[in-house]
């Protein structure tokens, strides 16, 4: 039978078959062997296909083959084991959370969630929160925001999760589709979850203390229904989705509005920085790429959050 992970808890799957029924599996034995490098090798939101075991309990089945994933979101193990824990596969749209104050969200967050997004082939959306709460300014500063961003190609929505403005197209967008949510504490990720599904309490948002997160604790995603169709898929105690090792020469690759310009630059391998002839660092120039986007390149590309080089490229 061909069924959907729902949850994982080690050992165990929840694993929804097509016809709605739920399954405890378990993994056929030659899965816990050869060549797989995670310590998981079934993940939430896998579509499997199983068989109900004869020999266990009413309800019981067993995994046999996992079907290609799309995609897949991994956190790297805490030792040294170089294994990786798959947390989720095959979402189709992740949504970050922006508020402007309270909690301030600032580009180079974005923009690493974007990066993140882009590696891991995962369509993203930025949802401007709490629009209720703006005064002209700032929503002056969301609509310019949301402009520099859907000029790259990224759907944005000025929303509230209070007033409920925009929730319908929220959940347009989430309709028979998998969707997971991220952003800083307090920019209302409950709240719009509740919104769209009330009474679905997510745990994404629980464990947002940094020692809870930093601990080895064992949290696993967890897969929801919406009654409206398509799934949500919640991750306690990871925020966002961290960031996806990226080799220096393919950074650019995840900025979208960089790697179309890739093939002007006189090198093919231009790292955009202080080669001669760099497309992206003309189309700066002109204001046609963002100074922040290109800030936040430079500062992923350092590895370090709150360096960056200033002595190329100073703020106007
Ligand atoms: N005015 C207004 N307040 C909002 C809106 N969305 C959320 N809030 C409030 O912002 C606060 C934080 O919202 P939560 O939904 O708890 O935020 P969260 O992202 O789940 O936060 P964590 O649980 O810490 O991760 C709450 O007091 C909400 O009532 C909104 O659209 N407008
Ligand atoms: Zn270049």
């Amino acid at each position: 039978m061909k069924g959907l992970v729902y949850k994982s808890t080690g050992s165990w799957y929840s694993v929804k078959a097509e016809n709605g029924t739920f399954y405890s599996c378990r993994l056929k034995g030659r899965f816990r062997i050869g060549g797989i490098k995670s310590t998981n090798p079934v993940a939430v939101g896998d579509r499997v296909i199983f068989e109900i075991d004869k020999k266990g309990a009413e309800g019981e089945g067993v995994i046999t083959t996992i079907e290609p994933r799309e995609n897949y979101i991994i956190r790297k193990s805490v030792n040294l084991s170089k294994q990786t824990h798959i947390i989720a596969a095959n979402i189709d749209t992740a949504f970050l959370l922006v508020t402007l104050n309270n909690p301030p969200t600032f580009t180079s967050f974005i923009d690493r969630f974007l990066v993140t997004a882009e590696a891991y082939h995962i369509q993203a959306v930025i949802l401007f929160n709490k629009v209720d709460t703006y005064n002209d300014d700032e929503l002056l500063e969301i609509k310019l925001l949301a402009a520099l961003y859907r000029k790259i190609g990224y759907e944005c929505i000025g929303i509230s999760a209070v007033t409920g403005k925009n929730v319908e197209k929220v959940k347009a967008l989430m309709q028979d589709k998998v969707s997971m949510f991220s952003g800083h504490s307090g920019t209302g990720k409950s709240t719009l979850v509740n919104a769209i599904e009330p009474g679905l309490d997510l745990k994404t948002s629980k464990i947002s203390d940094q020692h809870l997160q930093g601990q080895h604790t064992t949290t696993f995603a967890e897969m929801f229904d919406l009654s409206f169709g398509g799934q949500i898929i919640d991750t306690p105690g990871i925020k966002g989705f961290g960031l996806v090792d990226v080799e220096k020469e393919e950074l650019a690759d995840y900025f979208p509005e960089f790697f179309a310009l890739k093939g002007n630059c006189k090198f093919n391998n231009c790292l955009h920085l202080e080669e001669p002839q760099c497309a992206v660092k003309e189309a700066l120039e002109d204001e046609e790429i963002a100074w922040s986007r290109y800030r936040s390149y430079l500062q992923i590309l350092e590895g370090e959050e709150d360096h960056f080089r200033k002595d190329i490229y100073d703020e106007k």
